[in-house]
């Protein structure tokens, strides 16, 4: 009951002598205020703020920038006329006027009082002024913002002295991805205080919730749900959009409140993980039944299941399709370019007896489910990416996606769209729909960035500030969407020297070296054997027994320096497999690659010939890609090396081998 102790008729003398005491004495009026204001004062002291100002600086956005923001909130105000329009019926006799303001606080459109918004305009209760805290001190709008929950605001409760006269109701709206979008506020004379009017404009922000989500989710199967059958269809329902391959898009808060489960949690799961039950039988039970409903059992509590929305024709194998599996399976592909984590890989599994390894891995399990980033360094190919991918699949946030991005593989010009991705238009070439960036890919998972020590210093600033923030931006578009992943990194290079000579920003070195583990290069490993073994049975699946090794052919993969590491070693145990005669399962030296016979000094990266075709007659143009193409398979398929080892740039290498 937020009101309650505000309608106690010594209310009015109790604020007046917590004003004295904070303004005169500077003291905290503690028992006097509702500690939700208090905090709100000692905010605003905090920006400097003077309880006597009158007038706000910037104090309100001319006619033409009004407008634009006017657009800018359109659905939003589609959504909200109708139901202020209702409210402001309710309240007609109250002297009262019905505000809608953006998340930033700033005014939208008011219906009122003409008596009333008179008084009002006095002080700036108008379309285009800002009613953001840190501007015009303690008010509803600002600060049920800054609380993110329904906040009413009484006379002398107001910050600045002249608002005084100002009682004000206010509860945020949150738009269909739990972010706050903007705020429903009842304003009125500080005499006429109605007991019910936070509840109605809280009441009223659930109703433009909906509406704004159904808007949204106009495609979508609306799953809607509530313990209690009388609840469906009210504002206080669950709504889950879910798509027709039965992934929950988006769940409001009344759904996750529900539910029991945070956002993150839900958005982007399998209906069947999140609802503990098929969508497909479900789909398949009321899709003639528009109004029914079913009862299923979600973490041991019934709750009361409606389908709305657009319900998909097909229902196969537990999956609702609304076109052909395999087409559906095909966009999704190309729509979330997500690297599948391999069938079970863990940080157990990966461990194969070397001690250098098992340290790094015994580090790694310690921060599971911390959400501290982590840097994987090691030479290339000696199974980073490997690493990261068993590090998600240990974790807790093994369900949802692991994001992969190689930054020293893709041009540079590209890196920033394929990682922040961009709305459609942003630039030549961009599709007409935009694409979501592999950092939103990631939300609710993990972002691995391959090669973190090839990313352009300008984007690096870019990154860190998402790092910050929690908040990325796609190119061409002006709003901020939050993200929740782990991140993951890898380089070859050493980091810190790469900081020393001003290639790599500090910071972001800091911010992403929550912890650095080292991976042992293959040479080193003292566990070559098991690999080898693990190697050999993976490769040759179930087609052939697991192939055998002879002893000189085991020590010959043990003498190798292994500049490849063990993509290298992966390689080899492959032709040799594709060397086995028809039945024959032991690998002898025979069956395995020249290179490995060779000894370092004649190994392919230090000397001139390295074994790759001679260099062909042609025009300058051809020498040079093969030049390119041989200098990139020294280095085991690496741009930056190959490009470092030439000398040039890599947009110049790309150039040179006909990718650009
Ligand atoms: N423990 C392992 N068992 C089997 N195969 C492995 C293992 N580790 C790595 N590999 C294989 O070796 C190859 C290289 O591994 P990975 O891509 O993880 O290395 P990397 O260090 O990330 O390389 P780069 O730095 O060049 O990106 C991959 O084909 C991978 O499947």
């Amino acid at each position: 009951m937020e009101t309650a102790h505000l309608l106690t008729d010594n209310h009015g003398h109790r604020l007046q002598q917590a004003r004295e005491l904070f303004f005169a004495h500077d003291a905290l009026p503690e028992g006097l205020l509702p500690p939700l204001i208090a905090h709100s004062w000692q905010r605003c002291r905090r920006f400097g703020l003077s309880e006597i100002e009158q007038r706000v600086p910037g104090e309100s956005l001319d006619r033409i920038a009004l407008k634009t923001e006017l657009e800018r909130n359109r659905t939003l105000l589609l959504q909200s006329r109708p139901i202020m329009e209702h409210v402001y019926e309710q309240i007609r006799d109250s002297g009262s006027m019905v505000i809608l303001a953006d998340a930033n606080g700033l005014l939208l459109e008011t219906i009122g009082d003409a008596d009333f918004v008179s008084r009002a305009d006095r002080v700036s209760l108008v379309a285009g002024a800002s009613w953001d805290e840190n501007l015009r001190g303690t008010n509803a709008i600002g600060t049920a913002l800054y609380e993110e929950s329904a906040v009413a605001v009484l006379g002398a409760e107001h910050f600045l002295q002249h608002n005084g006269l100002l009682t004000c109701c206010a509860s945020p709206i949150f738009g269909p991805d739990g972010r706050p979008i903007g705020v429903l506020d009842i304003s009125g004379d500080s005499r006429s205080r109605q007991r019910h009017t936070l509840g109605l404009a809280r009441l009223s922000a659930s109703i433009v919730e909906k509406r704004l989500f159904e808007a949204v989710h106009t495609n979508d199967i609306l799953v809607c749900f509530h313990h209690h059958a009388d609840y469906l269809g009210s504002p206080k329902e669950g709504i889950a959009a879910v798509s027709a391959d039965g992934q929950v898009i988006a769940i409001n808060r009344n759904g996750t409140e529900l539910l029991g489960i945070r956002q993150v949690d839900a958005v982007r799961r399998d209906f069947s993980i999140v609802f503990e039950n098929s969508l497909a039988p479900l789909v398949d039970r009321l899709r003639h039944k528009p109004r029914s409903s079913c009862q299923v059992r979600v973490n041991g509590r019934n709750l009361h299941l409606q389908l709305r929305g657009e319900l998909p024709a097909l229902a196969i194998a537990g999956r609702v399709y609304d076109e052909l599996p395999a087409q559906r399976t095909q966009r999704r592909t190309e729509a979330i370019a997500t690297t599948p984590t391999k069938a079970n890989l863990t940080l157990d599994t990966l461990n194969t007896g070397d001690m250098r390894l098992q340290a790094a891995i015994d580090r790694a399990r310690r921060i599971l489910g911390r959400d501290i980033p982590i840097l994987i360094q090691g030479e290339s190919g000696a199974g980073k990416e490997m690493f990261a991918s068993a590090f998600h699949a240990s974790g807790p946030r093994r369900d949802a996606p692991f994001v992969a991005l190689n930054c020293a593989s893709i041009p540079e010009t590209l890196i920033e769209s394929e990682l922040f991705g961009y709305q459609g238009g942003a630039f030549t070439g961009a599709r007409k729909e935009g694409a979501p960036g592999k950092i939103l890919q990631a939300h609710g998972g993990t972002l691995f960035l391959d090669e973190i020590g090839d990313m352009p210093l300008n984007l690096q600033a870019r990154l860190l500030r998402v790092l910050q923030e929690r908040c990325v931006t796609p190119l061409g578009s002006t709003r901020a969407l939050q993200v929740d992943i782990s991140l993951v990194c890898a380089t070859h290079r050493k980091l810190r020297e790469e900081v020393a000579r001003g290639a790599f920003r500090e910071d972001l070195y800091y911010r992403l070296n929550g912890l650095a583990v080292t991976l042992p290069p293959l040479r080193e490993r003292t566990d070559i054997r098991i690999l080898v073994d693990k190697i050999a049975t993976a490769e040759a699946g179930t087609a052939m027994d697991a192939p055998r090794f002879s002893e000189a052919a085991l020590q010959t993969i043990e003498a190798y320096h292994w500049p490849g590491n063990i993509r290298q070693l992966f390689n080899a145990i492959r032709v040799a497999i594709a060397l086995l005669d028809e039945g024959e399962t032991l690998i002898e030296e025979r069956h395995l690659p020249e290179e490995l016979f060779e000894s370092k000094a004649d190994s392919p990266a230090s000397r001139d010939e390295s074994g790759a075709p001679a260099m062909p007659d042609g025009s300058l143009e051809e020498i040079g890609r093969h030049v390119a193409q041989r200098t990139l398979a020294t280095v085991g398929g690496n741009i930056s090396a190959a490009a470092r080892q030439l000398g040039i740039s890599r947009n110049t290498l790309y150039r040179k081998l006909g990718r650009l």
